[in-house]
């Protein structure tokens, strides 16, 4: 890549807000602030946006940021408020209430023509009539640059793209990831502030949007551009994010790096949204041999109220007991896909379960449907309705101190 495509408007370091589960920001120490390099600036800041259809609230206070340079996902079910939120940074949508500020600037009245933003669309939106340089160059045509510097500027993200002999070619004559990748430097092009994409990916079979979420997070590994994509799939924003913003009915749920919310998620809808998710009844968990049950290992003993939330491959099967806590199953279903093994079985008529093995264990599983097994969960979150909260608990760490400590398990 040529030195200089997309290179990042320098931002004035200002004050990075935190932000708790539910959006809003908390105080962040002083010398935090001053450290800020111009990396980490804040890119895109969207603060308590609200907007309504008619009597539906479809944004609902809804504050988040986007740090310099970074990568975020909007992710969340349809309807949940994402193109709504991101055609509101564009300009092309107007909020009831709140304020967006782009690279420090309050742009929240500010028409698109002067947000400085790129977009990029589901649905291409290239140009029929034009080949792909002219296309790629247009919004340079617009703004009066000189045809030097457009032909050097397109030839660049040409390279860039990857397509680089294709500048003759019309839109018909490109395949459908060919053609976002060239709506991608098309909206490069004018070097904007920041680039929204909204579901760029969505129109394409499953293979290509593949290659294309991994070439974007190596595009965007080059060239820095604060960037917000909305998506509606768990995977996709796994992907390609530095950080989610994840949305239901219009509110921000949580944010933070993906994996942080995989694993502590604040509420039940994240932790179902992000992954299959086992909630079993704490009350049939059994105590291992001797009699320390799980109860016993947390600081808090959970109550009746309390669930426990466990995610497939956190879940271990045996068919003898080994002195950790488990829940009796009986094997129903037995499905090997590929990499790993899926098991299907029942605690009770109203509580399935489903695990992951990976292959190299299945070999060694050798269950059949019926079997009656024992399954020891490694890591859980436990949910509490009563308090609305989650503990998470390393089960396997957890015991160790326990043993340790002489417990009799
Ligand atoms: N112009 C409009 N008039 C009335 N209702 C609208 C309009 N645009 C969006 N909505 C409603 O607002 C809600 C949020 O829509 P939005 O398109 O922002 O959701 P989304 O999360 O992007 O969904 P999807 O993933 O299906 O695109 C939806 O219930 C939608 O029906």
């Amino acid at each position: 890549m040529s030195a200089g495509v997309g290179t990042p408007a320098w931002f004035p370091p200002r004050s990075v807000g935190q932000f708790s589960a539910n959006g809003k920001a908390t105080s962040q120490p002083q010398a935090a602030r001053l450290s800020l390099s111009k990396e980490n600036a804040v890119g895109i800041e969207v603060r308590n946006l609200s907007k309504k259809y008619g009597s539906f609230q479809a944004v609902n206070d809804v504050s988040f940021e986007v740090a310099g340079g970074q990568l975020v996902a909007l992710l969340g079910p349809s309807g949940s408020g994402k193109s709504t939120i991101l055609r509101t940074i564009a300009g092309l949508e107007s909020a009831d209430s709140g304020s967006v500020m782009l690279t420090g600037e309050d742009a929240t009245q500010l028409p698109v023509q002067q947000r400085g933003v790129g977009f990029v669309f589901q649905h291409y939106a290239l140009f029929r009539h034009m080949t792909v340089r002219d296309n790629i160059g247009f919004g340079l045509k617009i703004r009066k640059v000189p045809r030097a510097e457009i032909k050097s500027r397109v030839d660049e993200l040409l390279d860039l793209i990857q397509l680089a002999g294709y500048a003759g070619r019309y839109p018909s004559q490109l395949s459908g990831g060919q053609r976002q990748r060239v709506a991608l430097a098309r909206a490069l092009a004018p070097r904007p502030k920041v680039l929204l994409l909204d579901e760029p990916f969505g129109a394409l079979d499953a293979k290509v949007r593949d290659e294309l979420r991994t070439w974007l997070r190596k595009l965007h590994d080059e060239v820095h551009v604060t960037s917000l994509f909305v998506t509606h799939d768990q995977r996709e924003a796994f992907e390609v994010s530095d950080q989610i913003v994840v949305l239901a009915e219009g509110r921000v749920q949580q944010i933070g790096p993906p994996q942080v919310l995989y694993e502590r998620p604040s509420n039940p809808f994240v932790a179902k949204f992000l992954g299959t998710v086992n909630i079993l009844p704490l009350r049939l968990l059994k105590p291992g041999k001797g009699g320390v049950g799980l109860a016993a290992l947390l600081e808090v003993p959970p109550s009746e109220q309390a669930e426990a939330y466990v995610r497939p491959h956190d879940l271990d099967v045996h068919s003898e007991r080994n002195g950790k806590p488990y829940w009796t199953a009986r094997v129903d279903r037995i499905t090997p896909l590929g990499g790993i093994l899926r098991l299907d079985l029942q605690i009770d008529a109203d509580h399935p379960l489903q695990i992951e093995l990976p292959c190299d264990q299945s070999v060694e599983v050798g269950f059949a449907r019926g079997d009656e097994v024992y399954v020891t969960p490694r890591h859980l979150n436990i949910y509490d309705r009563t308090h609305g909260a989650f503990q998470p608990v390393d089960v396997n760490r957890a015991l160790n101190e326990a043993w340790q400590a002489g417990a009799g398990i």
